[in-house]
C-alpha cells in the first residue's frame, strides 16, 4: 500500500497564538526526537490568528518534510468586501499546505450547505492547498439508517466536476457526528466500512480506479492512544482528524507513532 497516512490534529478553538507556540515547540521537539513513524504525515491545524506562529515553529523544527500546517477553513473568494473571512491565497501565503473543509461543527453549528463545502473545496485546491473534507452523518441519521445516503451526498456534492486528477489529491475525513468529542467512537470495521464500501467504492465508481486508489481517506472522531490501533489495522484507513487528544503533546504523539503502517 502506497498511500502515507495523515495524521492530524485539529485544534478547534482552542489555544491562543503564545500558547500555540509554545505547545508546537513542545510537540515538535518531542516529534523530532522520535524515529520519523515510516509513511507518515503530520498536518497541525490550530486557529487563523496562531497560523503564523506555528508554521515558524515547523520551520524552526526542521521537521518540514513531514509536518505541515493546516487551517481550519477558508472562503472561496480570493479577496474583497467579505469581513470576518480568510482565502486560500492568504492561507498558502501563511505557510499552510492543507485545509479542512466541511467540518461538522461548521455545517451543524454554522449552517454551512453542502454546496457551500463544495465552492470552498475547488477554492483550496485553486490555491494549492490540500483540502481536508469531513463527511459524517448525525446520530439521528444514523438510527434512521441514513448514513450511507448522508456521506454519498456530502461527498458527492462536494467532489462534483473534479477532474480525477484533483480528487487524487484530496483527503477525505469520516468523522460521524455523534463520535466527535464524546468518546463514542466508531469501532475500527464500522469506521472501514465507511470509508471503503461507500467512500473509496463511489470514488471509484465517479472518478475511476486511479483516483480511488491514490484518494486518502481518514476517521474521525474521539480518536485517542488508546483506540488508534484499532483504526490503523485497517489498511484502507489513511490516518486520523484528532480533536481533543491533539492538544496533549503526549497524546497526539502516541497516535502518530501508531500512524505507521504495518510492515
Ligand atoms: O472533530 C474532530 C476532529 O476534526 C474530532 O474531535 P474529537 O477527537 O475531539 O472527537
Amino acid at each position: 500500500m502506497s498511500r502515507s497516512r495523515v495524521i492530524a490534529g485539529n485544534w478547534k478553538m482552542h489555544k491562543t497564538p503564545s500558547e500555540a507556540r509554545a505547545f508546537a515547540r513542545e510537540l515538535l521537539a518531542q516529534l523530532g526526537g522520535a524515529a520519523r513513524p515510516e509513511g507518515v504525515e503530520v498536518v497541525l491545524c490550530p486557529s487563523f490568528p496562531a497560523l503564523t506562529a506555528v508554521h515558524a515553529e515547523i520551520e524552526r523544527s526542521g521537521l518540514g518534510a513531514w509536518v505541515s500546517l493546516g487551517a481550519q477553513d477558508l472562503y472561496w473568494e480570493r479577496q474583497g468586501a467579505f469581513t470576518g473571512e480568510v482565502s486560500g491565497p492568504m492561507l498558502a501565503d501563511a505557510g499552510c499546505r492543507y485545509v479542512i473543509v466541511g467540518h461538522s461543527e461548521r455545517r451543524h453549528l454554522l449552517g454551512e450547505s453542502d454546496e457551500w463545502v463544495a465552492r470552498k473545496l475547488r477554492a483550496a485546491l485553486e490555491s494549492g492547498l490540500t483540502p481536508i473534507l469531513c463527511v459524517g452523518e448525525t446520530l439521528e441519521e444514523r438510527r434512521q439508517g441514513l448514513t450511507e445516503t448522508v456521506v454519498s451526498r456530502q461527498l458527492e456534492t462536494a467532489l462534483e466536476g473534479l477532474a480525477a486528477g484533483a480528487v487524487a489529491g484530496v483527503v477525505v475525513a469520516y468523522e460521524p457526528v455523534w463520535a466527535i468529542g464524546t468518546g463514542e467512537n466508531a469501532t475500527g470495521e464500522e469506521a472501514h466500512r465507511v470509508i471503503d464500501g461507500v467512500i473509496r467504492s463511489r470514488v471509484r465508481a465517479r472518478f475511476g480506479e486511479e483516483a480511488a486508489g491514490r484518494l486518502r481517506i481518514q476517521y474521525g472522531g474521539s480518536v485517542n492512544p488508546a483506540n488508534i490501533g484499532e483504526f490503523m489495522a485497517y489498511p484502507s484507513i489513511d490516518g486520523a482528524l484528532v480533536g481533543g487528544a491533539s492538544l496533549k503533546v503526549d497524546s497526539f504523539t502516541a497516535i502518530v507513532a501508531a500512524g505507521r503502517r504495518a510492515t
